[in-house]
């Protein structure tokens, strides 16, 4: 490897020592089970998660709860402004339960907007928010600072980012889950994954989750929620600024006929593999 290549990997060429946590990135479309395998694996391995979407969903809530109609053109400076000021952050619990998986809560402005985020409104209008250019920059300013890029630049970041926490933790590694995670937010993962699925199937297991957190959104048949999960992929696909992609370098895991424990497994002995202890 050339000292250019260790250094983006996050060693010091003089020690040899780890600069930055170990990375790992996944990506995926809707419901391809980005988010429940990114919690497991960062639980087995001891590593910190990071939700990006919560933070496009928050900066979508904002702009609902003050009146600002995301799907007007006009609105767009308001929200990149809304964007650039919230103040987000995530609390994973990881649970002493092995069975058990991790959950994040989510604050914007100290309060707790877990739920209020999953709402089927915002997620009807979050799309178009992701894809305003100037609310990438500001969102991805704040995973960066918190995903630890390297320390030196993470360092700087947090503090041109007075709304983000700082780096969260001393846990050995993180896991972040979003769209243009391994193509644009972490492009030096140390392991960069992308899951997918067929869309019938991820339909199916979007709406077995509805129905089993009471969310009136179950009353849709699965046609609808194909139909929903399709449109949003391929806004997520088509936007201009960091669209939906596979990264050249990610593994690509079609999770369609895998169980959740298969596909963790998977990323969890790749990620032991890249580390050496394997
Ligand atoms: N291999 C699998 N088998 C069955 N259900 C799964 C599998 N992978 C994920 N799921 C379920 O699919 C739903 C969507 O997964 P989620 O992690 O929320 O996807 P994403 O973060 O990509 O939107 C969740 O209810 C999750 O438990
Ligand atoms: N890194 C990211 C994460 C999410 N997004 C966009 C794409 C989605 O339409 C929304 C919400 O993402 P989220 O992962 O919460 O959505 P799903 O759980 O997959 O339905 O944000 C993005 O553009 N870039």
């Amino acid at each position: 490897m050339t000292f250019g290549a260790l250094i983006r990997r996050g060693f010091s060429t003089a020690t040899g020592a780890r600069t930055r946590p170990f990375q790992v990135a996944i990506d995926g479309p809707s419901a391809s089970g980005k988010s429940t395998t990114a919690r497991l694996v960062a639980k087995r391995l001891g590593f910190d998660y990071i939700d990006t979407g919560a933070f496009y969903r928050c900066v979508t809530l904002s702009a609902l709860q003050k009146g600002v109609d995301p799907s007007d053109s006009k609105n767009i400076s308001r929200i990149a402004a809304l964007a650039s000021d919230a103040k987000i952050d995530l609390k994973t619990e990881f649970h002493a339960s092995a069975s058990t998986l991790p959950t994040t809560r989510v604050f914007l402005d100290s309060k707790d907007v877990s739920s209020d985020i999953r709402t089927s409104n915002v997620s009807k209008h979050v799309s178009v928010v992701a894809a305003i250019p100037a609310v990438r920059q500001s969102v991805v300013q704040k995973v960066r600072a918190l995903g630890a890029e390297d320390i030196d630049s993470s360092a700087k970041e947090s503090k041109q980012t007075a709304t983000t926490s700082a780096p969260s933790s001393s846990r050995a590694g993180l896991v972040m889950d979003g769209r243009d995670i391994g193509t644009s937010v972490l492009t030096h993962a140390d392991l960069k994954v992308f899951l997918v699925a067929d869309s019938h199937v991820r339909a199916v297991r979007r709406l077995e989750e509805l129905r089993k957190n009471g969310s009136q959104d179950a009353l849709l048949d699965v046609k609808q929620v194909q139909e929903d999960l399709e449109r949003r992929d391929e806004s997520d696909r088509t936007r201009a600024v960091s669209p939906l992609r596979k990264a050249d370098d990610a593994i690509e895991l079609d999770t369609s006929n895998l169980t959740i424990e298969e596909q963790v497994d998977v990323i969890v002995k790749e990620a032991l593999r890249r580390q050496g202890k394997i």
